[in-house]
Order: C-alpha cells, then sequence, then structure tokens
C-alpha cells in the first residue's frame, strides 16, 4: 500500500471512529432523556432538551432498550466476569466537585489548545477526546483529570447536532410524539408506580467498597415532585419538598444521651416495624403516632433526628412556622398536600415540631375560622394513616403537652415523657463536650452532680461557657502581644476554676412546670427516661 493510501485508509477510519463516538454521545443523552422521562424527572427533562437540543417527541429510545436495563446487564456481565458486582459511583471529596473540576480542565484545555490550534477554532469533543486518548496512551494524565476530562467531554457533547433520522441507530429510535406526552399524564400522586430507586431498597455491593457504597446510599434519592393538579397546590408541594430532610442528619442513637427508654419505644415504634414489617401486623401494627414531650432542650428534636438517620424514611420535618406563618389560608390544603406526599414518597416520618402551636384546644380564644379547618384536616388525615396501610408515621413533638387538642391526642397513641437527663447523662455529654479539653485530673462526675436541674440543652451551654474562658484569656493575651512576638499563641486546657465559673454563671431554664408534666404523664404518658 502506498504511503498515500495509508495515510487515506488511516484518516476514514478516524473519521469513523469520530462518527460513532458523537453517535454514542447522542444516543447516550436520548436514553438519559427517556429514563429522566419515564422517573417523572420532568424539569430535568426540560432543561436537558434544551441545553442538548433534543427532544423526545423527534428521537426516542428504541422498544427494547432502556438506561436501567442497560446498567442490570452491564452488573451481570461484570460479575460474570470478575466474580463481583461493579462499583459504578463513589464519593466525591469536596474539592472535586464538578463545577471547579470543569472549570480547571477547561483552563488547562485552552492553555494546551492555543499552542497547537489556529486562534478562533472551536474545539470539537472528537478532537478533545482523541487529544485526551493520545495523552492517556503517553501516560501523561493520570486517573483523576482522565475522569475530569470525561466529565467535560460529557459537557461538550451537550452541544451535539439532533442528527435526527428515520433509521434506527442502536438502542434508539424516532419515536412517536405520544410516547413522550404520555410521561405527563402518568405522573398523578395516586397513579404513578412507585419505581425510583430508594435508598432503602437499592442494595449494597459486596466486597470491600461495601461500605462506601453503602455511605453513598445513605442519602435519599427523592422522586421528583408529582402532579397535585393545580399551580397552587404544587406551590404548595415545593414547599413542603423543601422540608424534607434529604440528607441524614447523621445523630445515631449513641448521641443522644441517657433516655434509654424514649430510644426503646422509638426503636419499637418506628425504626424495628420498618425493618421486619412481616413481624409488626395484626394487633402488633405499628404505631402511626408518636408524641415526645417535655421541658424545652431534653433532646426531643435530637431524638427525632436520631429516627430519621435510623429509619431512612422520607423525613418531612414540618415545623409550626412551615404550616401557619406562610400559608396562613392554606394551611388546610398544605397539610393535605403534605400527607398526600407523604404517601407518594412512603415510606415517610412526619415530625411535626412545636405542634402545640398548630394543633392547641379547638375553639379556644376566639379561634380563627382557617385555622380550626387545618386542625380538621390533620385529624381527618391522621384517621386515614390509621385505617389505610400507608407506611406513614407521625412523631410529634411539645414542651406543652395539656395545650393539646384532645382528639390529637387520642391520634398519637403513644405518648413519651423526655425528662431533664440524669446524672448519668449528664456526665456523658459533659465527657464528650468537654472530656479532651480539660486538664488530666479534673474530674466531670463532680460537675455533672452540680447540674441537677438542667436540660442537655443547659448541659451544652454550660460546656460552651467553659470552653470560652480560655479562649477568652488567650484573646486578651493577643490584645497586648507585641507584633514581633515570636511565642506561639495556645489555648489553655479547662481548669477546675473554669469549671466553676461557668456553673456560676450557667443557669438551668428547663425547671418550669414539673408538677405539670407529672400530671399529665400520669394521665396519658409513658417515662421515656
Ligand atoms: N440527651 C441529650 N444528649 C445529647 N445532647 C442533648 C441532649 N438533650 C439536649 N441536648 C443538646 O441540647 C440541644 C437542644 O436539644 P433539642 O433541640 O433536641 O431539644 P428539644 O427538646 O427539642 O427542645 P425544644 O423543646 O425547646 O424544641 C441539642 O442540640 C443538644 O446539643
Amino acid at each position: 500500500m502506498s504511503v498515500l493510501q495509508a495515510i487515506k485508509s488511516q484518516n476514514q477510519a478516524r473519521e469513523l471512529e469520530d462518527r460513532r463516538l458523537q453517535l454514542r454521545r447522542r444516543n447516550l443523552l436520548v436514553l438519559i432523556l427517556r429514563h429522566l422521562c419515564d422517573q417523572g424527572y420532568v424539569q430535568a427533562l426540560e432543561k436537558l432538551c434544551t441545553e442538548a437540543n433534543l427532544s423526545l417527541a423527534k428521537v426516542d429510545a428504541a422498544d427494547n432498550i432502556d438506561l436501567l436495563t442497560i446498567m442490570q446487564e452491564y452488573e451481570d456481565f461484570y460479575e460474570f466476569k470478575f466474580g463481583r458486582r461493579p462499583k459504578l459511583v463513589r464519593s466525591v471529596g469536596a474539592e472535586e466537585v464538578m463545577a471547579p473540576s470543569v472549570k480547571t480542565v477547561l483552563g488547562q484545555r485552552n492553555a494546551s489548545e492555543s499552542s497547537t490550534r489556529p486562534p478562533g477554532k472551536p474545539v470539537s469533543g472528537a478532537m478533545a477526546a482523541r487529544e485526551r486518548r493520545e495523552k492517556a496512551a503517553a501516560g501523561q494524565l493520570d486517573r483523576k483529570s482522565e475522569a475530569a476530562a470525561r466529565r467535560k467531554a460529557a459537557m461538550d457533547s451537550v452541544k451535539l447536532p439532533p442528527e435526527v433520522g428515520a433509521q434506527r441507530v442502536a438502542g434508539v429510535t424516532v419515536s412517536s410524539e405520544g410516547r413522550a406526552a404520555a410521561c405527563h399524564d402518568a405522573m398523578s400522586v395516586s397513579g404513578r408506580p412507585l419505581s425510583s430507586t430508594t435508598a432503602s431498597t437499592a442494595g449494597v455491593p459486596d466486597g470491600q467498597d461495601g461500605a462506601e457504597q453503602a455511605g453513598l446510599l445513605h442519602g435519599r434519592l427523592l422522586k421528583p415532585l408529582p402532579d397535585l393538579g393545580s399551580s397552587e397546590l404544587r406551590e404548595l408541594g415545593a414547599a413542603i419538598m423543601r422540608d424534607i430532610i434529604q440528607q441524614s442528619p447523621a445523630v445515631r442513637w449513641q448521641d443522644v444521651a441517657g433516655l434509654q427508654e424514649a430510644k426503646r419505644l422509638l426503636q419499637e415504634a418506628v425504626v424495628l416495624p420498618l425493618k421486619y414489617p412481616q413481624l409488626f401486623t395484626g394487633i402488633l401494627a405499628p404505631w402511626k403516632g408518636v408524641l415526645l414531650y417535655g421541658p424545652p432542650g431534653t433532646g426531643k428534636t435530637l431524638l427525632a433526628r436520631a429516627v430519621a438517620s435510623e429509619c431512612q424514611t422520607t423525613f418531612f420535618n414540618i415545623s409550626a412556622s412551615t404550616i401557619v406563618s406562610k400559608y396562613r389560608g392554606d394551611s388546610e390544603k398544605l397539610v393535605r398536600v403534605l400527607f398526600d406526599l407523604a404517601r407518594y414518597h412512603e415510606p415517610s416520618t412526619i415530625f411535626l415540631d412545636e405542634c402545640d402551636a398548630v394543633m392547641g384546644a379547638r375553639g379556644e380564644g376566639g379561634e380563627h375560622e382557617a385555622s380550626r379547618r387545618m386542625k380538621t384536616e390533620l385529624l381527618t388525615q391522621m384517621d386515614g394513616l390509621q385505617q389505610s396501610g400507608a407506611r406513614i408515621f407521625v412523631l410529634a413533638a411539645t414542651n406543652l403537652p395539656w395545650q393539646l387538642d384532645a382528639a390529637l391526642l387520642r391520634r398519637l397513641e403513644k405518648r413519651i415523657f423526655v425528662p431533664l437527663p440524669e446524672c448519668t447523662a449528664r456526665q456523658q455529654m459533659l465527657e464528650v463536650l468537654l472530656g479532651a479539653r480539660c486538664q488530666p485530673a479534673i474530674s466531670l462526675a463532680d460537675l455533672a452532680e452540680g447540674t441537677a436541674g438542667f436540660s442537655g440543652c443547659d448541659v451544652a451551654c454550660l460546656a460552651k461557657e467553659a470552653a470560652m474562658r480560655p479562649l477568652r484569656r488567650l484573646m486578651a493575651q493577643l490584645e497586648v502581644v507585641p507584633p514581633s512576638s515570636t511565642a506561639e499563641p495556645s489555648v489553655d486546657q479547662i481548669s477546675q476554676t473554669d469549671l466553676q465559673a461557668a456553673l456560676e454563671a450557667t443557669k438551668p431554664t428547663a425547671h418550669v412546670h414539673k408538677s405539670k408534666y407529672e400530671q399529665f404523664t400520669s394521665q396519658y404518658g409513658q417515662p421515656g427516661a
């Protein structure tokens, strides 16, 4: 073969390879569009259509193909070949997030291009890919920058022309208009199948990456906002979606000092029925509503956060202000949408913090009609939970349980008193907060004994005050030290005098209403110490 012919056939091979690459990228985008549509991510779908200049009305995935099937087949193939499930995603450090890496790659590429490419000539995705392959072959790119460059190339490919044709291309075919439109219809709250994978149902791959993968699955993969009917309800739904805790709050049971009985009861009421549903049937059907009550700052919210971390349910963190202030006239609708969304995202936990603010006794003090309607709606919705098998659990918290509407109390079947911490719990908190900062000879047991009547929050304030004192001394020193001094500033350890002074400066805040709590507990409650 002549030299010219060789060059020509090399060129043709390269062009063919570039065309295949472009097609593969386009097909991938179409499969992503189809996936977004099937899963109901309407906003993302619209944005990607615009950005990639593609439309499912013109080109769609072939009937027998979708991303989930491809993933599954790849996993099966990988397992068959290598004897273990593939690792598909990894956690990403803060410094590695998408935006900066894209910027960096852009910067690097622009710099390298400017030396080899005529000014003003745009780079094609294929050229960039070729350059990358060449560099990678020459060992110039390490694994990370290659991954970052791949992400950048993916961004480049978004600009590809649609190249819509009537012919079938691998996995992608021209669609009927109806299929794209159908996805919108499929999204009613009641009608939509619960198809998206949730953190709690996704399997964790075996092998040494299992722990990392489990960590990645910790955040909950939320389904998109369903079609709630009107734009007004959609707005309310969007407001509630903002109150869903998506990342696990990472509070473990052992982070809550003391309160063994409260923890046991909550595990029994919420965590175990979700883990072992087959055991909690009939007379053992799980509680639908639990009330945590007790003095302020004793760890009720902390317990709720531990439940959220432990259960992996969709956790609606609803405070009184969410329901009342923003939507005064709409609170009743908001409550309905809240329970609709909880059903849609089940298993769900609805945490109503400061529930006395929204569920005080009805008809007292010239109550507004809208507030009455909202309370009635909440009660109706909770009744619905008792009757349905929906895996929705209402966790309410209050400092003033005696002010709650009697009908709500009845629906919150389990009422757990969260008392002031005992001496051992106070000591445990002090050890965690101050242990490493105190002089070695100091006994925190003595300090714990001196804090009788403190709530957990008071103990935290005391610890902060004690820790501040050495810092204040250091600040005072820094003010007088001349700038030329080479002495290394350091914070002293906390002394007994610091602890004593902090104790004197911190007053307990939670000792009020002691007799009322006792009375309420003897009438309705269950001690949770
Ligand atoms: N049992 C506990 N163990 C560890 N920390 C606690 C405990 N109780 C309270 N705290 C500390 O006090 C802070 C406030 O607690 P939390 O918000 O849970 O109290 P609360 O009972 O919900 O108060 P309120 O009724 O006023 O809303 C917590 O962030 C934590 O630092």
